[in-house]
């Protein structure tokens, strides 16, 4: 994204919570994001991801630039292009595992690819889990329908907003491990917003967002030199 501000509200009540963000991540490379609270990593995910609009500046996403483009077409790309995994698991609870999978297929009319769905079932863990519901899964399980799900599009980038915050420190590490897997062994890209060091040292890069701005960047991250950055930075949650 090249200088790419965002505000919300009008007048003396506005708030810049982008304020001229440039920043590339490069495909096939697992990025996470930091900051403190209110410092702008959720509508950094949302303005990176198409699901909101910056004020100005632009995005690009793969080759596509985004700016200009209307709802309709925004909503196409976020079918096909983007994968998305939250905190709140968000699988729908009537479906079973492999139709909570392919669902996002259904949506963007596209066909199923009877091979990779077999490759990304196997590769989450849930070979044997394809017929049950959500609510018959532990919450990691959960979290790996979602993140299969996420890729079944084979999409531009996986966006995770805290996709371990609901989960146990072992459940955490195994869909982290997975997410590391995806990206090194599939060449999937990822973007991550997490709030925990241990989940940043997975990544390729974290990047530190403070007041709306990019203020850090750290390459081959640790949890410690994440902890001891983070901790420099100030006036963290
Ligand atoms: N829809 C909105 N309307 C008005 N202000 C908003 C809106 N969304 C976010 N903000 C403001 O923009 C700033 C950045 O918010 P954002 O949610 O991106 O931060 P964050 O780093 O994700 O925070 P957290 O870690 O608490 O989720 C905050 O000051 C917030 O109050």
């Amino acid at each position: 994204m090249d200088a790419v501000s965002k505000v919300y509200g009008k007048g003396s009540g506005a708030v810049a919570a982008l304020r001229e963000v440039s920043v590339g991540i490069p495909q096939g490379t697992f990025a996470a994001v930091m900051g403190p609270s209110g410092s702008g990593k959720s509508t950094f995910l949302h303005c990176a991801a198409g699901l909101d609009v910056p004020t100005s500046g632009s995005v690009r996403l793969g080759g596509t630039e985004l700016s200009g483009m209307d709802e309709t077409a925004l909503t196409a790309l976020r079918r096909r292009q983007v994968g998305f995994v939250f905190q709140s698991f968000n699988l729908v609870s009537s479906l079973t595992v492999l139709e909570n999978i392919t669902l996002p297929l259904l949506l963007a009319g596209a066909r199923v690819d009877r091979a990779w769905l077999a490759e990304i079932v196997r590769r989450v863990g849930l070979e044997g889990r394809t017929g049950h519901r959500p609510a018959q899964l532990s919450g990691g399980q959960q979290q790996r329908v979602a993140l299969a799900r996420a890729l079944v599009t084979r999409p531009q980038v996986v966006f995770g907003d805290e996709p371990t915050g609901a989960l146990d420190t072992m459940t955490a590490r195994d869909v982290l491990v997975l997410l590391r897997e995806i990206v090194s062994g599939l060449g999937q890209t990822v973007v991550m917003v997490t709030h925990d060091p241990v989940a940043a040292s997975y990544a390729d890069t974290v990047l530190y967002l403070a007041d709306g701005q990019i203020v850090d960047s750290m390459a081959a991250p640790t949890a410690d030199k994440i902890a001891e950055r983070m901790t420099r930075l100030g006036a963290w949650k």
